[in-house]
């Protein structure tokens, strides 16, 4: 559904710190102007000489920079690079009163400090729903008592291999016949054991009863082809399970929803009209 856009505002200059599944997809959508009032204004990533051929492709071209060189030009950033990043890219952008979008979610658990930097200079860290289900739900049902949040989480093998959990555990998940659990605990042990794999469980985290709390089970599973996440939470409002499937992109740990997510993001935040908590 199209919205009524706020016309009068000034554009919400936007810049890309990353470029691969999510940051790619991204660019291609602003650079095509689908998003009324947003402007993509620069972009950054490691091989810059890469990142330029890609610019070259899109509608509307824009400068690639190092990741210090965004804030000056941009009003927002969107912060989908490598989890060790994410400090570098958005405290620049906090400090300056602005917002970000952050999708390495799971780093935000061993960055607290970003919050109390936002809060103190009038910046916002915004985290998408990405490539996860029901995080509306979640935060009405925290609004009330939640009793129980818990999460499963089945990837193809590919989606999972070389993450720190596995490596230092010993566990090979290649040529797997049937599904293997590859990790049972809470969310903060997952982003430390899964960093590149699992952020959505620390934004459920997040949006529910904590990273201490709201468990998870992870299985690589042969049978699936899709990055499956089923969601289970009991509160004093509401019981809900839900289940999403996500279509991997080309990185077979990211789902194709998840650039998908942040242009609705930005859409809502320049609607007229908002649906969803
Ligand atoms: N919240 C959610 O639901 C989801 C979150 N994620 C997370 O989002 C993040 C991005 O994911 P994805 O797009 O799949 O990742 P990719 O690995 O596909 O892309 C990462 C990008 O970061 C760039 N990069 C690396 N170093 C630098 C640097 N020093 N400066 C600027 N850019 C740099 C890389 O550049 P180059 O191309 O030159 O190598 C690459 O373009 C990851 O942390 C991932 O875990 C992923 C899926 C879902
Ligand atoms: O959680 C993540 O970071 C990515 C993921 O599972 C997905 O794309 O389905």
């Amino acid at each position: 559904m199209s919205t009524t856009q706020n016309s009068s505002a000034p554009k919400t200059r936007v810049a890309i710190a990353g470029l691969g599944a999510i940051g790619q997809s991204l660019a291609q959508s602003l650079a095509a102007g689908r998003v009324p009032g947003v402007e993509l204004v620069a972009v950054s990533a490691k091989n810059h000489d890469k990142a330029a051929a890609f610019v070259q492709t899109l509608v509307h071209q824009v400068p690639v920079l190092t990741i210090d060189q965004l804030e000056p030009v941009a009003d927002l950033v969107v912060e989908c690079a490598p989890a060790a990043l994410l400090s570098d890219i958005v405290t620049p952008f906090l400090k300056a009163g602005k917002q970000a979008i952050v999708l390495s979610v799971g780093a935000l658990l061993f960055n607290e400090h970003l919050s109390k930097v936002a809060s103190d200079h009038g910046g916002t860290i915004m985290v998408p729903t990405g490539a996860l289900i029901g995080l509306d739900a979640v935060i009405a049902a925290a609004e009330g008592k939640i009793h129980e949040v818990k999460m499963v989480t089945r990837k193809p093998p590919a989606g999972l291999k070389g993450a720190p959990h596995l490596v230092e555990n010993n566990i090979s998940v290649d040529g797997l016949t049937e599904p293997l659990k590859v990790f049972e605990g809470n969310a903060r042990d997952a982003a430390k054991g899964f960093p590149a794999n699992l952020n959505v469980v620390v934004a459920l985290a997040l949006a529910g009863v904590g990273p201490e709390h709201t468990t998870l089970e992870i299985w690589a599973d042969p049978t699936v082809t899709r990055n499956t996440h089923t969601i289970k939470v009991d509160s004093d409002s509401a019981r809900f399970t839900m289940t999403i499937e996500n279509i991997p992109s080309e990185n077979p740990k990211t789902g194709r929803i998840v650039a998908q997510s942040v242009v609705a993001m930005l859409r809502k935040m320049r609607a007229g009209l908002r649906v969803g908590t």
